[in-house]
């Protein structure tokens, strides 16, 4: 395939007020085919093989189709990334979840982390969740002893999401915390997804439809780690949420809220009706990806340069997709 195979190609750029993943503009790609729109938009720190993959997501959604749901309605946390106390408090009673992820081992320290949670636990009241992800930043060491800085700031942590990086630590880890572990980068950078080792380290799998294909072989990799999954972003718009909203609707059982509440992070989003939006922490699954709204993307469109890099990604993309099917 090759993009004139698209009806429509549309480049974004989207501000985000407090950086995340440490980038404040989301870049990507939404293409709209025969069944409707998808989107396109690997970290710009990816190479062309995991594009690639990236991309059968996209194309899923504008030529394949989704498999049917078996819920309407998938709970989701309040994502609160690395801010002051006051402002995780403030997203928290803001965002009407009763789960909260905070993202921890950001560079201003444990004692920082920790400030944050104990504004969340604060925010929350007694009864809510409260999960943190680390993103693969500690030792094992390091992890133990910080997570139970945590646990305890946090009145209990319902599970930490990838403290440590390497399958060999978090395996060590698991048998040294009390705190239940969550395999993400394990599962969604693995060179094999169905390898099903996260299943020795963690507790719970992260599952993604973008980065890993698409919503069937989200389905798939869930199956086979054997775990309870929760589905979680790649801070998506509305279009890309939209495909995981369908994984997360169609996992036969899913008993936690998900990290789907990543429009939060964004100004803007690309769509003016049918948002992906979660309202009293709760998010509709959708029919279909919903439609960009021509006058949001005027403004929040690329730069020619950007346009251009993204056209040529996608086509090499797409060029990898057609070779590896
Ligand atoms: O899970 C959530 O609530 C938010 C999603 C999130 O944290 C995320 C978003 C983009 C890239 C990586 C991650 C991550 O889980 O590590
Ligand atoms: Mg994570």
């Amino acid at each position: 395939m090759r993009l004139a195979d698209f009806d429509e190609v549309l480049v974004y750029a989207i501000p985000m007020p407090a950086r995340f993943r440490g980038i404040d503009v989301r870049e990507g790609m939404l293409l709209r085919g025969p069944l409707g729109w998808g989107e396109f938009c690997p970290f710009d720190d990816y190479d062309d093989a995991v594009a690639a993959v990236w991309m059968a997501a996209a194309v899923e959604a504008t030529h394949t189709g989704w498999p049917a749901p078996v819920r309407d309605r998938v709970e989701v946390n309040c994502i609160v990334p690395a801010v002051e106390p006051e402002q995780a408090a403030e997203r928290v009673r803001r965002s009407g979840c009763r789960t909260v992820k905070v993202k921890v081992a950001h560079e201003s320290g444990i004692a920082a982390d920790v400030e944050r949670v104990a504004a969340v636990r604060d925010a929350l009241g007694p009864t809510g969740a409260i999960r943190v992800d680390a993103n693969g930043a500690w030792g094992v060491e390091e992890a133990a002893a910080n997570l139970r800085l945590l646990d305890r700031a946090a009145g209990g942590l319902q599970y930490a999401e990838q403290p440590c990086a390497t399958y060999d630590e978090m395996k060590v880890l698991h048998g040294r915390t009390s705190v239940p572990l969550a395999a993400d980068e394990l599962i969604r950078r693995a060179v094999d997804p169905f390898d099903a080792r996260a299943r020795d380290v963690a507790d719970v799998a992260i599952i993604k439809a973008t980065p890993l294909g698409g919503v069937r072989r989200g389905l798939a990799v869930a199956e086979s780690t054997g775990l309870a999954c929760v589905v979680s972003s790649a801070l998506e718009t509305s279009v890309g949420l939209a495909a995981q909203l369908r994984l997360a609707g169609a996992l036969p059982t899913l008993d936690h809220a998900c990290g789907l509440d990543t429009l939060s992070l964004f100004a803007s989003d690309v769509v003016a009706t049918g948002s992906s939006r979660s309202a009293g922490g709760v998010i509709a699954v959708p029919e279909r990806a919903p439609s960009p709204d021509p006058a949001l993307l005027e403004r929040l469109r690329a730069t020619p340069e950007r346009e251009r890099w993204w056209r040529e990604r996608a086509e090499r993309a797409l060029a990898q997709a057609d070779r590896s099917a």
